[in-house]
């Protein structure tokens, strides 16, 4: 191995043990305890039942009970103390783990926002990497950090029962104790190296699985429910699902088939350790040459030697903990390299003026370019309209303008300073974005249009501007409602409602601060009375505020102050509604197919 993967897995390991301080001293000092007490108990009974068997042995009449009083005083208190420890291992066993995996997923949860953009979130890579940093998978052998974490310590607990049963061993004979030692060893490399061509499958089993899991899902989604109905797809989907679980089990079989072949191995190392250490040891027992309580000992501690060295989960254990901090450690790595943000953007009394200059960008890990040298104004105060094809970019620019990307070459700049110069947790003080794709929270509707604490007098008037008033009375308990069915006292909103609550929103940051609202084809799935009625109170209660609308209803963009469209990666045209028809343009264009369909589906009716 080369000197810097065994510095990198040297210091994987006292990660994996520094992480063990998460779960508090007095966890971790009351489970070493008990795990030792635990690990020491086999060699203690074995001494204790030497120490008994041997007073009794030279004792007659009356002389045995007040000989084997002693040793069965002793016995009683390793029975109690083991069953006590044994009653403690498995609640601290779990707060351990618990604690330590809640640390974990703190820290990735930190490390995966710390960054102002996402772009590095949608690399496979990365989420290959925070997928095995949580280390907990659906399926197959559990990689956290906490098991690793426990793992150790139960090691270590081991390892002083190993060392105790050897103390036994050498006082009867110092051979076997290397004898016992390499014997158990081998049999718990053995199980380990197995454990990891397990691991290998159970890796290859959760692709599989992941499919299955997909097709187990939508069974009983109501959602995928609807389709699997109406287009028959009930037996294939039962065939596909039970395709991809014999796939993911197949490998799995003949795996633990040839584990269990190769247990004689097993077999074959445990006769050659313990055989000669017990036939010696009971020959010098039946010979004279020793006792039967040593005899004793020496029979319990050899097989509590084997107990503690010969199984090997622990280092499987620690080996798969130890990927998910080394994934933890590549994607930090990774995530370290996204620009971090600069100094703070002055607020201003007014709203931005926004600037594209020479705008060009493509995804990360895609070649296509989107956006190609874009030059765009976004004057204080304007409502600007921004329409195109399909694809043709506008969410792009939207997520360029939220700051949610870098552009590939040119710069924006509001007010003159830099987007990537200024402190992005400003300037989405002054910003306030309604995507396309909004996330629908299983919250309360007041959390869902405020995801802070609340100010209920702007969240009253905000559902008002966006016309979400009629549907909040509906709701059983109001702003209190949890949004989704599956939780209790639960409702779900239909798409147009679940817009106008995503609107309000928007309007309740413009009225707690945001100077510039993006509406990303926000009205689509209203109809065509609410969408008037909400870009009426729109236009009425912006104020100062300058919007940018994305949308492909150009009856609604008419009403813009300006409207740019986007064709090739750069606005090919601007202009207010008039001006761009008067043109005869691809605004022009569009617009005329538009009115022509809706005119032909008002004749049809
Ligand atoms: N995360 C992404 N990674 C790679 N390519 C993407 C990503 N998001 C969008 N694209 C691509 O960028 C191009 C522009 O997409 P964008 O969503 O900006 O278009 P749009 O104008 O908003 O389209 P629509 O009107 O259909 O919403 C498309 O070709 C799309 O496939």
């Amino acid at each position: 191995m080369p000197t810097s993967s065994v510095h990198g897995a040297l210091r994987h390991r006292l990660l994996l043990l520094r992480s063990v301080r998460a779960a508090g001293t007095p966890v971790v000092a009351s489970l070493a305890a008990v795990r030792l007490l635990t690990a020491v108990a086999p060699a203690l009974t074995a001494a204790v039942l030497g120490m008994l068997v041997g007073r009794v042995d030279g004792a007659s009449g009356g002389g045995v009970f007040r000989a084997a009083l002693l040793p069965l005083a002793l016995f009683g208190a390793v029975l109690l103390l083991g069953y006590l420890a044994q009653s403690a291992t498995a609640p601290l066993e779990y707060l351990l783990r618990w604690r330590v995996d809640g640390a974990q997923r703190t820290r990735i949860a930190r490390l995966a926002l710390a960054g102002p953009t996402v772009g590095a979130l949608e690399s496979p890579e990365v989420q290959t990497l925070l997928r095995g940093a949580v280390g907990d998978p659906d399926h197959g052998p559990d990689r956290t950090v906490g098991t690793g974490a426990l793992a150790l310590v139960q090691q270590l607990a081991q390892l002083t029962g190993a060392a105790a049963a050897c103390a036994v061993l050498a006082r009867y004979a110092w051979w076997t104790v290397p004898l016992l030692l390499m014997t158990a060893a081998g049999c718990g490399a053995r199980h380990y190296l197995t454990g990891r061509t397990a691991n290998g499958t159970w890796r290859f089993a959760d692709r599989e699985e992941l499919h299955a899991d997909m097709w187990r899902r939508a069974v009983v989604s109501p959602s995928e429910g609807k389709d699997i109905r109406v287009f028959g797809l009930a037996d294939w989907l039962v065939r596909r699902l039970r395709h991809h679980i014999d796939v993911a089990n197949a490998p799995l079989w003949s795996c633990t088939d040839r584990m269990l072949r190769g247990e004689w191995i097993t077999l074959l190392l445990v006769c050659a350790g313990l055989g000669p250490a017990y036939v010696a040891v009971t020959l010098d027992a039946v010979h004279g040459r020793t006792s039967v309580a040593v005899q004793t000992a020496v029979l319990a501690a050899g097989y509590a030697l084997y107990q503690a060295l010969g199984s090997g989960s622990q280092l499987l254990r620690i080996s798969g903990a130890l990927n998910a901090v080394r994934c933890f450690e590549e994607v930090r790595d990774l995530l370290a390299s996204v620009p971090q943000t600069g100094p703070d953007l002055p607020r201003t009394a007014e709203p931005p003026l926004v600037r594209f200059e020479r705008v060009g960008f493509h995804y990360p890990g895609s070649e296509r370019t989107v956006l190609d040298g874009l030059d765009l104004e976004i004057r204080p105060g304007e409502l600007l309209a921004v329409v195109g094809l399909n694809g043709a970019g506008k969410s792009t620019l939207i997520k360029l303008l939220a700051g949610l990307y870098r552009p590939s070459s040119g710069r924006i700049t509001a007010d003159g300073v830099p987007l990537t110069a200024a402190g992005s947790a400003a300037w989405r003080e002054r910003l306030t974005v309604v995507f396309q794709d909004f996330v629908r929270y299983q919250l309360s509707a007041a959390e869902n249009v405020t995801l802070r604490p609340v100010d209920r007098a702007a969240l009253g008037a905000a559902a008002d501007d966006a016309g979400f008033t009629p549907v909040l009375e509906r709701l059983p308990a109001g702003w209190d409602t949890p949004l989704a069915r599956a939780r209790s006292g639960g409702v779900d909103l239909s798409g147009g409602q679940w817009q106008q609550l995503v609107l309000t929103r928007a309007l309740y940051a413009v009225r707690t601060g945001a100077q510039l609202l993006v509406l990303d084809e926000p009205t689509a799935h209203l109809d065509v009375r609410t969408e008037f009625e909400v870009f009426r109170r729109l236009a009425e209660h912006r104020g100062r505020t300058s919007v940018v609308l994305i949308s492909h209803r150009l009856s609604t963009v008419r009403q813009a102050d300006r409207i740019v469209l986007l064709d090739g990666g750069r606005i090919t045209e601007s202009g207010t509604h008039d001006q761009l028809m008067a043109l005869g343009g691809g605004y022009a264009g569009l617009f005329t197919v538009q009115a022509e369909r809706f005119a032909a589906a008002g004749a049809a009716e």
